[in-house]
């Protein structure tokens, strides 16, 4: 499911000459995004993915897609935004916002060994050195802020343990922001949302990753903590997995080294990371939107992961 609003062939004869791809020869929606309708489409000029925005409006897909197209431009495997003759990124498709983006070859690897997240630890960090000099900001808008204001709306839907937990871990992560080693920790554009369905490969090479719409400014360790929650644990328990986590870590400081304030954070930063899923599925879980036509993401699965953060501290950060 997924494909929100209709696209013909027809639909695109005229529009797609305000862009240099030729015509459109064939259009074929793509069953697994949640949030937005998503095609694959083939014109004289090659392979494309078509995307018509469901939530978000015009203001606010400006930082994302420039984001991508920056990074492009750069070398960073994401997919490069196609502009019109005017220039313009985002134009309106049945009167949404929409984009065209080259496609990435590949597919998701979801059963990811140690030599996938090595691949995504290298391609992360070039993403991040990448993004030091993006002109446009935007805070992560799933941040503490988010946090502190949502967590309150939540609660009353939580077993006493659930809520209790909840409430500790913002206390805790209020905290930990106020400190002067979390004022230190680098900050730039991160993707805030690099779990496995959001990167392809072919065989054992990264061909790319996709999907910012969570994008943001942030700390890049937090960025890092995102990704090692996902890669590089056993789904069933959410314990993290030594050898892909020495990967991907291994990778990331062979391109960007650590630095001793983010050895410090690291703990509380994988706290932080699993925190802020563990709330976006609570609260999509127990206030899904009026128009949500999909099955929300377990929360269970956060909760463990942040239970199993705190109980066992991870390896420290590669020196
Ligand atoms: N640039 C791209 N190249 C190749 N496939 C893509 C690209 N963008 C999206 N896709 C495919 O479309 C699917 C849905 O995209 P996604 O961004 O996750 O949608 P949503 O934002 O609606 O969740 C992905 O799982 C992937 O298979
Ligand atoms: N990765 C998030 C949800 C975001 O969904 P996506 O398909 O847009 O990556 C989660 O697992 O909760």
């Amino acid at each position: 499911m997924a494909v929100f609003t209709a696209v013909t062939l027809d639909d695109l004869s005229q529009w797609i000459k305000q862009f240099p791809l030729g015509d459109a020869l064939a259009l074929q929606g793509i069953s697994s995004g949640i949030d937005n309708s998503n095609f694959f489409l083939t014109t004289e000029r090659g392979e494309f993915v078509l995307t018509i925005f469901e939530n978000l409006g015009f203001e606010q897909l400006p930082f994302y897609v420039q984001l991508m197209r920056h990074l492009a431009e750069r070398g960073i495997p994401v997919p490069a935004p196609v502009p019109n003759a005017s220039g313009e990124l985002v134009v309106t498709l049945h009167g949404k916002p929409a984009i065209i983006v080259s496609r990435l070859n590949g597919a998701s690897q979801m059963d990811p060994q140690p030599v996938h997240c090595a691949e995504v630890g290298t391609m992360l960090a070039r993403m991040h050195l990448a993004g030091r000099d993006f002109p446009m900001t935007q805070p992560n808008l799933r941040g503490l802020d988010w946090i502190t204001a949502t967590a309150p709306q939540v609660l009353p839907f939580l077993s006493e343990p659930e809520a209790a937990l909840l409430r500790n871990e913002v206390t805790f992560q209020g905290d930990f922001a106020a400190t002067q080693a979390y004022g230190a920790l680098a900050r730039g554009p991160v993707h805030a949302d690099l779990f496995r369905n959001n990167v392809m490969f072919e065989g054992e090479r990264l061909t790319g990753c996709f999907d910012f719409y969570f994008a943001g400014v942030d700390t890049w360790l937090f960025d890092v903590a995102v990704t090692v929650n996902d890669w590089c644990i056993d789904l069933a328990t959410g314990e993290l997995d030594e050898a892909r986590v020495q990967a991907l870590l291994a990778a990331y400081h062979a391109v960007r080294r650590f630095t001793a304030e983010e050895q410090t954070a690291w703990q509380a930063m994988l706290r932080a990371g699993a925190l802020r899923f563990w709330l976006s599925r609570l609260y999509d879980f127990h206030l899904p939107r009026a128009a949500e036509m999909l099955t929300p993401h377990d929360p269970t699965h956060f909760e463990r992961i942040l239970r199993e953060r705190i109980a066992r501290p991870a390896h420290p950060l590669p020196v």
